[in-house]
């Protein structure tokens, strides 16, 4: 069997919690409850898949635990980050989302530098750093290139390559491929596994994506809608190298069924308004 419901004693639990959610509830302004009672364990090295229906918060969540949005109730704690004057973990957290966002008037050299430079980074001492990340992620030969000059895959590239400049503990994706191709999708997927275990960052992927997630995560959350909070929690214990042959494999077959049995509960636990 290749997921099991998270278990109370998986490696993961002897590792450092990075980040928690108590009951994090969240109203917006408008009424809307997008988010109630949800609570989430983060732990060191930790690939998690965000899964759920159209509207159920994956997204709502993130931003709360970016600090891109505050919670109506309940807390986020980062018990081994040091917090700054907002309650956020200062430079320990970077964010890809769906847009790669970046400036379309500076180079890719300069996107990438743009998180160091708001450091007070001087551009001469944070060169190395910039060409090391464009490297691990097959760009340094289009340092001198613009936006304009790029495919959406080679975009998405530098918008991880931004996002890891700074060494986050914790990487922060919002549907990060929903808009590319299935083949460049694939080979991303790739290079974010290759950045996860080369850095040792976690991460924290949101997607639509049975087959997505099931193929990237080390644990994936369901969430349900109306209101939006965990439905299942399930550890993908097999195996550990994620290729081509997983792609086709028996395992990869059960744990997408088993993810997609569970997306379909949580689609019908939603409350009908
Ligand atoms: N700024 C906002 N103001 C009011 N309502 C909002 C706001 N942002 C999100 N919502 C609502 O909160 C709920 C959760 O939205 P959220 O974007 O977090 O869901 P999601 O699971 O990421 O959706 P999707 O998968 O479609 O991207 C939705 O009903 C959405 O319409």
């Amino acid at each position: 069997m290749a997921l099991s419901a998270a278990p109370a004693a998986s490696p993961q639990t002897a590792r450092r919690l990075v980040v928690a959610m108590h009951d994090v509830s969240k109203v917006f302004s408008n009424g809307t409850l997008a988010l109630k009672g949800m609570s989430l364990d983060v732990k060191a090295g930790e690939f998690i898949s965000l899964l759920g229906p159209s509207g159920c918060g994956k997204s709502t969540a993130l931003r709360i635990i970016a600090g891109l949005g505050a919670p109506s109730s309940g807390s986020i704690d980062w018990p081994s980050s040091r917090i700054n004057s907002k309650g956020l973990p200062e430079g320990d957290v970077g964010f890809v989302f769906q847009d790669p966002t970046l400036m379309p008037w500076a180079t890719v050299f300069d996107n990438v530098f743009l998180p160091l430079k708001l450091r007070g980074i001087s551009k001469a001492s944070a060169t190395e750093t910039i060409m090391e990340n464009l490297a691990s992620v097959g760009l340094a030969d289009f340092a001198a290139s613009y936006p304009r000059e790029l495919s959406g895959g080679m975009r998405m590239r530098v918008s991880i390559a931004r996002a890891m400049v700074t060494k986050p503990k914790l990487l922060l994706m919002d549907e990060p491929f929903a808009a590319l191709d299935e083949i460049t999708r694939q080979k991303l997927n790739d290079d974010v596994l290759r950045l996860w275990k080369q850095h040792g960052v976690t991460v924290i992927f949101v997607t639509h994506s049975v087959y997505e997630s099931a193929y990237l995560s080390s644990r994936i959350v369901v969430m349900r809608a109306r209101p939006g909070q965990v439905y299942t929690d399930m550890a993908v214990t097999q195996p550990a190298e994620r290729d081509q042959a997983y792609r086709v494999s028996e395992g990869y077959r059960q744990t997408c069924q088993d993810v997609s049995d569970a997306l379909q509960g949580a689609i019908g636990a939603a409350e009908v308004h």
